[in-house]
This record gives C-alpha cells, sequence and structure tokens, in this order.
C-alpha cells in the first residue's frame, strides 16, 4: 500500500503541496499537460524550478498571472470551470472538495450562505491552479492513504484582501478545526487556506509519530526565506512487497537472433532476470523454455513484450519467493581510477564482493588491458 505522509513542519500552502509533489517524482510534463484541460480566461504561466532552501534542494511551483483581470468568482463559477474541463473525474472530485471546504470556511467566518461567497485570493487563478494541481499530482501518484503531521500554522498577523487578520487566518481556523496545530517562533502565515483545505480534504489521519519506511522524500518549497528551512516535506512509503513471478513459455521456433534480441528487451523492461532452458518436445523437437523473473508491477508490461516480441501464445506463470542478500554498491579508488563495488552481506558479515564490470570495462578499453587481468588486480582484496 502507497502511503504518502505531508510533514508540516513549515506548515502548508496550495504552491508548497504542488511543489512538493513534483519534486516526489510526479512529470512536470505529465502536470503541465493536464492542466492544459483547464480553460481559464485568464493568462498565466507556470514556473517550476528548483530552489535551495536553508540548504535544501526543494521544488518550487508557481502561477505566474500575464495579465491582472481582477476576478471575483464564487463557488458556483469555480465548480462550472472544473466541470467544463477534460480532467479525469477523481481530479473533478478533489478539487471540488478542496474548493468546498474554502467555501464553507468562507462561509461560516463571513456568516454568509455557501454560494454567496465571494473568495478572495482563493478564488484567483492562481490558488485554482494550485488545488487543481495539487489533484493532478495526487491521483498520478496512485496514492493510498495520506498521513499529516500536526499543522505548523505560523503566527502573528498577514495582510491579504480582507485587510490585516490574525494568524492562522479565520478561515484556515475554521478549516482546521479538529486538526491538531501548533506554532513555532516565526512571527508569519505558515499555513494558508488553500494550504489546510488540502490536507484538510486528502489527510486521514494526522500523527507526528508515524513509523513507515522511507521510499522517496520530496520538498516544496515556500515563497519566504526563513532561518528554518521553509519547505513542505512529504514521505513516500511504498510497502506493498512486491510479489515475484517466474513466467515460462516453451518456444521451438525462434531464430537465435530472436532470442537474443527478446531477452535484451526484457531486461531493459525491468525484468529481475532472464534466462532459457533447453529442453526436447514431443517428437524430439529441439526447443527452449523462456524463463522470466518479473515484479508483479512490471507484470504487464513485461507480458507485452513476450506476446509482441515471440511467437508463443500462452505463458505459464508462478508465484515465487526468493531470499536476497543485502547488497550495497560502494565506490573506492584504483590506480585506474574508481571503481564501483558491488558488496553483499549475510547476517552483517561481507560474503562477496564484485568490481562492476562496466567499470572495469571502460579501463580495460582505455588502458588496452585484458579484462581478466583486471579481475584480478582489481579484485576488492587489493583494492
Ligand atoms: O481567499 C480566501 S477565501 C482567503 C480568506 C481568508 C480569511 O481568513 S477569511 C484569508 N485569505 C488570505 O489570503 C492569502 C492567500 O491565501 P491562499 O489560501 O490563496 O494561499 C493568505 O494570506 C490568506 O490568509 C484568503
Ligand atoms: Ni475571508
Amino acid at each position: 500500500m502507497r502511503t504518502l505522509y505531508f510533514d508540516c513542519f513549515s506548515g502548508i500552502s496550495g504552491d508548497m503541496a504542488v511543489g512538493a509533489l513534483l519534486d516526489l517524482g510526479v512529470s512536470k510534463e505529465y502536470l503541465l499537460e493536464e492542466l492544459k484541460k483547464l480553460n481559464i480566461d485568464e493568462e498565466y504561466r507556470i514556473d517550476i524550478k528548483k530552489v535551495r532552501k536553508s540548504g535544501i534542494d526543494a521544488t518550487q511551483f508557481d502561477v505566474i498571472l500575464t495579465e491582472h483581470r481582477h476576478h471575483s468568482r464564487n463557488l458556483f463559477d469555480i465548480e462550472g470551470i472544473i466541470d467544463k474541463s477534460d480532467l479525469s473525474k477523481g481530479v473533478k472530485v478533489l478539487s471540488k472538495k478542496i474548493f468546498r471546504i474554502v467555501a464553507e470556511a468562507e462561509a461560516k467566518v463571513h456568516g454568509e450562505r455557501l454560494y454567496d461567497v465571494h473568495f478572495h485570493e482563493v478564488g484567483a487563478t492562481d490558488s485554482i491552479i494550485d488545488i487543481v494541481a495539487f489533484s493532478i499530482c495526487i491521483e498520478y501518484l496512485k496514492i493510498d492513504k495520506v498521513i499529516s503531521s500536526f499543522i505548523n500554522t505560523g503566527r502573528g498577523f498577514v495582510e491579504c484582501e480582507h485587510g490585516v487578520l490574525p494568524v492562522p487566518a479565520p478561515a484556515t481556523a475554521e478549516i482546521l478545526k479538529g486538526i491538531p496545530i501548533y506554532s513555532d517562533e516565526r512571527e508569519f502565515e505558515l499555513t494558508t487556506p488553500t494550504g489546510a483545505a488540502i490536507i484538510k480534504a486528502v489527510a486521514e489521519d494526522f500523527k507526528m509519530d508515524c513509523p513507515l519506511v522511507i521510499k522517496n522524500v520530496g520538498y516544496g518549497a515556500g515563497k519566504r526565506e526563513t532561518e528554518k528551512p521553509n519547505v513542505l516535506r512529504v514521505i513516500l512509503s511504498d510497502d506493498e512487497q512486491d510479489e515475484l513471478f517466474l513466467i515460462q513459455a516453451n518456444i521451438d521456433d525462434m531464430t537465435g537472433q530472436m532470442y537474443g534480441y527478446l531477452m535484451e528487451k526484457l531486461l531493459n523492461a525491468g525484468a529481475k532476470d532472464v534466462y532459457y532452458t533447453p529442453i526436447y518436445m514431443k517428437k524430439n523437437r529441439p526447443a527452449v523454455i523462456l524463463n522470466v523473473i518479473t515484479s508483479k508491477s512490471k507484470e504487464d508490461e513485461i507480458l507485452d513484450i513476450i506476446f509482441t516480441e515471440s511467437t508463443t501464445i500462452g505463458v505459464r506463470k508462478i508465484k515465487i519467493d526468493r531470499v536476497e542478500l543485502k547488497r550495497e554498491i560502494k565506490k573506492i579508488e584504483t590506480e585506474y581510477g574508481e571503481v564501483r563495488v558491488k558488496i553483499a552481506r549475510y547476517k552483517d558479515k561481507i560474503v562477496n564482493v564484485k568490481p562492476e564490470y562496466e567499470d572495469l570495462k571502460k579501463i580495460a578499453e582505455k588502458n588496452n588491458i585484458p579484462l581478466k587481468e583486471l579481475y584480478q588486480k582489481c579484485h576488492p582484496r587489493e583494492m
């Protein structure tokens, strides 16, 4: 199961949330392509760049309005923009959920009816883009569960269209009802109504202690420069033990080159291993068994290649378990330069050390030294 943990130690805003998911690995091209499906009657451009925040490499997501038409949109207008787009159903549902959370808070804070609420900044194009972009990114990541830390709201006062407001802003405070908040010494707004609505819409739980195995981390940059890193951190954990399968097929009518090509394609697509076993089939026909070890997550791609690049019309699938030694790759200096070695440990004891073939191959060709000599000379015992 894929779990995403929002570490809101520096609050959360719309652009930080999008920046963090991009930094985690959402395709920028995919996001920009999907956003084209949103027809907003205002010119804008999107700026996505890597920045350094207190030494941390983070992604900054910025919506820059290239024309300044003042928009006063209400929930009905915004739902219309989203519904008329060609965005996926999931993105539309989540985007409208986030906007409704803000609208309900606005209505409560100002004593208005829901559809009479006119958003201030959140109704502006940049906030619409932030919210829809976040929905696109979270769908792209195929997340099963979202957990968040307590929310650092910041403190002090903030100036906005309303005038000067206490932090958390009234709308933010309304949205964060029931959600654990805190503030540190930083005297400014760390969590905005958009950021609060986003985390409220997606997080199933809020806790500071969240044991998980980190698969990947992303950092979304906040605008302000502060001594503490003004970033939103997202942590992806994927506890799905990727099941392994042995896929087999008996083949007797392919040429050697075709077998070679098929093996290369399968390995390049991420098969854990590919090998052929010679057999004799009915009527003593010489043939091979194609053996492909693949993880479940790669299975579809592997099957595509087998059925398009081989002559087989059927495969056998056997679920297998595998016991693997802990491995690490270390770079070490040798007289010929840097060589990577693969180190395998069994019960914390090094049981195998092997220089990386590609590195030795480069050295052999560059220095005109026989490869076998390099394996002997560069064997880790002497390294
Ligand atoms: O846009 C809305 S609805 C809004 C409401 C309030 C209230 O507290 S009421 C405050 N603000 C302030 O505007 C900026 C931008 O907020 P985003 O959520 O659009 O990033 C921020 O300072 C809010 O406190 C907006
Ligand atoms: Ni307001």
